[in-house]
């Protein structure tokens, strides 16, 4: 059984599926195929799927049927989506976007994923790649030894029971408050760095324990940290209102809940697993246990849900405060001197109630981006009053040794894909396949030879993590560009990368 992202990835084969995959779909345009209503029993929509030809040549045969059963739940609006970076996830696909009724339709944990609110964020720097380079094997010590990362690290904060609370309640905010970080920081996270509505007495004891202790941690694997420069421009202007030219070190941080977001998911999933049999709803895999949305088990789940998003916003605002430090002991001047302001900070595991446009009426729907990042456009009032004339920015990490990319939303993601782009390039080979063909040593060598120092906590992290591990992030973003969803704004590659 199935029981986490990390193990659906393990059964991720990409053997003979190509012949299979193209009868599964029909093409409506050189980024968009259709997964028609009959591909399974019950499907109340299509499947949408926004991929290039070549990129479609990858997708395992599971994803699409995963797709399709997205398709058969309650509420669902116009189509089951997945993004380019799309996988095999527990239950809904990575790279999911679906949006349900917020009356009619349903909430589903698996919608979201197991590490809640993970997420990306970016911060800007005025050093120039060359002030960095002579110093990254420094630098990308003192982040890794100043900001805790592996499976189950424990974090330099003791947190009270009231502190955690706060976490929970305040995300980011609370961060701040507590000296982590300054006024502008929340200012630049979608949501403001928390959302309304969380309520701790949803979350577990066994939750609350797994998670005190690793607030203020980086997780492992394909969580990072790493210092980067922008190499590419692709749109002066909007760069520019991102405050981005080309030479100028960025750093990218991505992380989630941890050990708090996942309990509280498996926590809600046995509860809601019990509830779709109570509510009579048809599932075609268990894996997407759900309730009405407006149901107590329902409206539980999103509350504690709430929790765990809070707390990863406070999670990488704290390791946002370690890593302004770790600079400033490094090159001797303080933060702000640096110029280390955030650029923005992206959720990709998420569930949110929006209003957009169906049919032409406007309603409010619960939209699922599991593996998917927000993209609204130009004008939109959740976009920070800074970005409100170009978009919200999009951060699409690639991996330790390809570009990742800073795009920025736009009204097509409003008309195309509930305000969604991709989160990231995708898992091609599973974490057990990589060990196998990888070894970590010798990814650290070429990487090195590369220019690019890592440090993790063990030469298997790094093998499972290799490059060759994911599909090609320049591919992937093109495929949203194309379809216009999100605009390539400016690439950035790395120089030193931290991971668990
Ligand atoms: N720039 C880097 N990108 C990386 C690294 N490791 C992984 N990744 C990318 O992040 C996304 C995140 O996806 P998730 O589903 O694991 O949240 C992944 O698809 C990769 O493209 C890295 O070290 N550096
Ligand atoms: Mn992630
Ligand atoms: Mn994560």
């Amino acid at each position: 059984m199935v029981e986490s992202e990390d193990t659906a990835i393990e059964e991720l084969s990409t053997e003979n599926v190509q012949k299979e995959v193209k009868g599964m779909v029909r093409k409506l345009s050189e980024n968009e195929w259709e997964i028609p209503v009959g591909h399974i029993p019950n499907m109340r929509v299509p499947g949408r799927l926004f991929v290039s030809q070549n990129l479609l040549e990858g997708i395992e045969p599971g994803t699409i049927d995963q797709i399709a059963n997205v398709a058969t739940l309650p509420g669902i609006q116009k189509y089951s989506m997945a993004m380019p970076d799309a996988h095999l996830g527990y239950g809904f696909a990575i790279g999911g976007v679906a949006a349900f009724d917020a009356e009619e339709g349903i909430i589903s944990p698996g919608g979201v994923g197991f590490d809640i609110n993970c997420g990306v964020r970016l911060i800007r720097t005025n050093l120039q790649k060359e002030e960095v380079v002579p110093n990254i094997k420094r630098l990308t010590d003192e982040l890794f030894s100043n900001i805790p990362a592996g499976v189950g690290s424990k974090s330099r904060i003791r947190a009270s029971d009231q502190e955690l609370d706060s976490a929970f309640l305040e995300g980011a905010n609370w961060a701040v408050e507590a000296g982590y970080g300054v006024e502008a920081d929340v200012k630049h996270c979608e949501a403001n760095g928390s959302m309304e509505g969380a309520d701790p007495a949803q979350v577990s004891t066994k939750a609350r324990k797994r998670g005190k202790p690793q607030l203020g941690t980086l997780g492992s694997g394909n969580h990072f940290l790493e210092v980067q420069y922008v190499d590419k421009i692709y749109d002066q202007e909007i760069a520019s209102t991102f405050g981005l030219q080309e030479g100028q070190v960025t750093v990218m941080i991505h992380c989630g809940s941890r050990g708090a977001g996942h309990q509280i998911c498996t926590d809600h999933l046995k509860e809601l697993s019990q509830a779709v049999k109570n509510y009579k709803i048809e599932i075609p895999d268990k894996q997407l246990a759900c309730a009405p949305a407006q149901s107590r088990e329902a409206q539980n789940y999103f509350k504690a849900m709430l929790c765990a998003a809070n707390y990863a916003w406070a999670n990488r605002q704290i390791i946002t405060h370690w890593t302004r430090e770790s600079f400033e002991k490094i090159f001797g001047r303080d933060a702000d001197d640096l110029g280390m302001d955030l650029l923005y900070d992206v959720a990709h595991n998420v569930a949110k109630l929006e209003k957009h446009i169906v049919d032409g009426k406007k309603k409010e729907v619960y939209v699922h981006r599991k593996g998917a990042t927000r993209a609204f456009p130009p004008g939109h009032p959740e976009v920070p009053a800074v970005y409100r004339d170009v978009g919200q920015p999009v951060l699409i990490p690639g991996s330790m040794g390809t570009p990742s990319y800073i795009l920025c939303g736009s009204e097509e993601a409003m008309n195309v894909s509930f305000g969604s782009a991709c989160h990231g390039a995708g898992r091609v080979m599973s974490r057990a396949h990589a060990k196998k063909e990888f070894r970590g040593q010798s990814i650290k060598e070429n990487l090195e030879a590369r220019g690019i120092t890592v440090r993790a906590t063990h030469p298997s992290v790094i093998a499972e993590e290799a490059p060759d591990v994911y599909k090609s992030s320049s591919e992937v973003v093109n495929v949203v560009h194309e379809l216009g969803i999100a605009r390539k704004v400016a690439r950035v590659l790395p120089l030193g990368v931290t991971k668990g």
